[in-house]
């Protein structure tokens, strides 16, 4: 047996929606908050998948973790550092935090290889390199590394593609190194700026964080602290592409609007009318659309996370669009569900030509990640019939109380569970 969710498609939504807190920030900030020697207190925590098997980690260290609405409270006090061989490990990508983490306060850590989404190979080498230049060594066996380093000492770090793991798995592990680390090309992703600022706030010498160029001088000791999330930025985003896509008018709360200014702008491309306000965005209304083309690239470019939930408005915009993805170029998975809709859509190599505008049918269809299932929901929303997504634990992991919210919209959907 297994969950799915079901759409009834054609229903006009309406309303407000308020946004949680980030994901991609969560899942880094729960690992460094590791870090400290006393209770660190995270506000903001959105209700998801990923969070719960990042506490199931934190309980394997013996770290004590409280649960209060949308309050965490890590206080690593009497942890041990366990070898993480659990199947929790590869239940997501940022188990791979704990990496940096673990080695950076204890100078040992083995651990599986992280899960996540596949979204095409996602190698760690730079991950490792990192490490390496913080003078660890690194063995891979079974499925499993270990990571060791009698000392950590500051080291000038090039990164050669802005990877956003990368960045903050060296910042966390060089916050005790001895001396100066510098991460060049480093990623500036808003929720590297988030972890810096916990790191900070629990007493690390973290600047630059948001520019290409990090530099982490080394510290003693961290403590506890209080830190609120930044808003998730994906889930506005795509809340903003559903409402353009099937609202009369709806208000998305709790956003900052220069964290999507790239799909916004786009957006506006097309033809979506919209009020941007200091922290909200009102969709008013969204006819007679058109075609746009769309190159993902590292923030402040257009996210690759976006793309996918993207892709189920284009199918209904006047005309041709392209969607290129040069970060991931086999995320094109949603594209073969679409096209199981209705959609007329022609997948290249690392892009999809989408001819609009198509009716959608539902049907059953798969999330095949998480991002592919906030588009099958876009995409079921909009489609006559009712749409049946399978492997919906995808959407979960990332997608705070989504049937909640759409239900508080006039959206029509359930869980069910099937053969
Ligand atoms: C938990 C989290 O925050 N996930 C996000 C993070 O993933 P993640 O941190 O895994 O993505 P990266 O920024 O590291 O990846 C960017 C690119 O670099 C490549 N690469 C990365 C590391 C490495 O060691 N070697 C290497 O070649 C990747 O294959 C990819 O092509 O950023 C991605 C790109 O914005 C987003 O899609 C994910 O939602
Ligand atoms: C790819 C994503 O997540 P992860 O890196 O956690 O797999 C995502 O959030 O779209």
């Amino acid at each position: 047996m297994q969950e799915v969710i079901r759409i009834e498609g054609g229903r006009r939504l309406k309303g407000e929606v308020t946004v949680s807190g980030s994901k991609n920030a969560t899942v880094a900030l729960i690992p460094a908050a590791v870090l400290a020697e006393g209770p660190v207190t995270i506000v903001g925590v959105p209700g998801i998948a990923d969070v719960e098997s990042l506490s199931e980690i934190l309980r394997i260290l013996n770290v004590d973790v409280i649960e209060k609405e949308d309050h965490l409270i890590i206080d690593p006090s009497h942890m041990r550092n366990t070898d993480l061989d659990a199947d929790v490990v590869t239940r997501l990508r940022a188990s791979y935090y704990f990496m940096g983490a673990l080695l950076g306060k204890y100078g040992y850590v083995r651990m599986k290889m992280p899960g996540g989404c596949y979204l095409g190979p996602r190698p760690i080498d730079l991950h490792i390199k990192g490490f390496e230049a913080l003078g660890a060594s690194v063995e891979y066996d079974r499925g499993c590394y270990t990571i060791r380093a009698d000392h950590l000492h500051g080291a000038k770090i090039f990164l050669d593609i802005s990877s956003v793991g990368a960045t903050i798995n060296i910042m966390m592990a060089a916050v005790y190194a001895e001396g100066r680390t510098v991460i060049e090309n480093a990623a500036k992703e808003p929720e590297i700026i988030d972890v810096a600022t916990l790191l900070n706030k629990m007493g690390a010498n973290v600047r630059g964080a948001g520019t290409g160029v990090i530099t982490i001088d080394g510290v003693k000791s961290l403590g506890g602290c209080f830190h609120e999330i930044i808003p998730d930025r994906i889930e506005a985003g795509t809340f903003v592409i559903m409402a353009a896509a099937c609202a009369d008018r709806m208000l998305i709360r709790n956003v900052i609007p220069k964290h999507i200014e790239a799909l916004t702008s786009k957006l506006q491309e097309m033809g979506v009318d919209m009020e941007i306000g200091v922290d909200s965005i009102l969709v008013r209304h969204a006819d007679h659309l058109h075609g746009i083309d769309v190159t993902t690239k590292p923030y402040p470019g257009f996210a690759t996370d976006l793309q996918q939930p993207l892709t189920p408005l284009l199918t209904q915009a006047e005309g041709v669009s392209q969607v290129t993805d040069t970060i991931y170029t086999e995320r094109f998975k949603h594209c073969l569900e679409l096209q199981r809709m209705g959609a007329d859509i022609e997948i290249g190599n690392g892009m999809a030509v989408i001819h609009g505008p198509s009716k959608l049918y539902g049907d059953k269809v798969t999330a095949t990640d998480l991002r592919c299932g906030a588009s099958l929901v876009i995409a079921g929303l909009l489609a006559e019939g009712v749409t049946e997504i399978h492997d919906v634990y995808h959407i979960d992991r990332g997608y705070d109380n989504i049937d909640g919210k759409l239900k508080a919209l006039g959206g029509v959907i359930c869980r069910a569970m099937v053969e």
